[in-house]
């Protein structure tokens, strides 16, 4: 099973809360059929379902603290190797969140082809935070928890932008722009993936 998903690609898209991830990932898998990993919303799921497990993610997410990277990791490859078979592709949404969980990615399932870097200014993305809070649901969609995410985001995440880039994987993408824009750009990075 390893060896097939070895023959999909596999893309990264890393990007601040708030920056488009979700979004923009929701128009590739309509225009090039690949399979989208959220795993923001994997880990939500496991919350929602009320098991033990889902308990102690919540007070970390709550808090906008990250999760154990075993965690995250075994959602996401259990979640690969269920579409295998069907995938083309697979955008892997929210993922690496720090060097570390792109090291383990790459020991325990294979290297990215390509990292969309979705690139917003912080005080964007807080906006359109808050803004989707007043109907998201979301119980981390709250201005103290935003915060959080944001130093956090700059502090670990940014770093994996650096780290793949010295590989040359990264398409960086402006995420200020209206989003059919935005897809422009990046479905001009994935046509350039052979
Ligand atoms: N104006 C504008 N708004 C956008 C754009 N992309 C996303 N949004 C809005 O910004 C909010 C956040 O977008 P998401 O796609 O949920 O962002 P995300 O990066 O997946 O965020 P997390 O799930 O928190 O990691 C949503 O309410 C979107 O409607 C864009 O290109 N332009
Ligand atoms: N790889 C990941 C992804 C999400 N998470 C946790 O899940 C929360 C929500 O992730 P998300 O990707 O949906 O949202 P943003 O924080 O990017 O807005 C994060 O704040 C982390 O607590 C994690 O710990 N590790
Ligand atoms: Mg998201």
């Amino acid at each position: 099973l390893l060896d097939k998903i070895k023959d999909a690609k596999i893309i990264f898209v890393v990007g601040g809360p708030g920056s488009g991830k979700g979004t923009q990932c929701e128009k590739v898998v309509a225009k090039y059929g690949y399979t989208h990993l959220s795993s923001g919303d994997l880990l939500r799921a496991e919350v929602a379902s009320g098991s033990e497990r889902g308990k102690t993610l919540q007070a970390i997410m709550q808090k906008g603290e990250l999760v154990p990277l075993d965690t995250v990791l075994d959602m996401i490859k259990d979640a690969m190797i269920a579409k295998v078979d069907v995938s083309k592709g697979f955008l892997i949404d929210g993922y690496p969140r720090e060097v570390k969980q792109g090291e383990e990615f790459e020991k325990k399932i294979g290297a990215p082809c390509l990292l969309l870097y979705i690139d917003a200014k912080g005080e964007t993305m807080v906006k359109r935070l808050m803004k989707r809070g007043e109907t998201s649901g979301r119980s981390d969609d709250n201005e103290e928890t935003i915060k959080k995410r944001l130093d956090l985001y700059y502090k670990a995440t940014e770093p994996v932008i650096a780290f793949y880039s010295s590989r040359g994987i990264v398409r960086k993408i402006d995420s200020e722009l209206p989003v059919d824009e935005v897809f422009g750009h990046v479905a001009k990075a994935i046509d350039g993936l052979k």
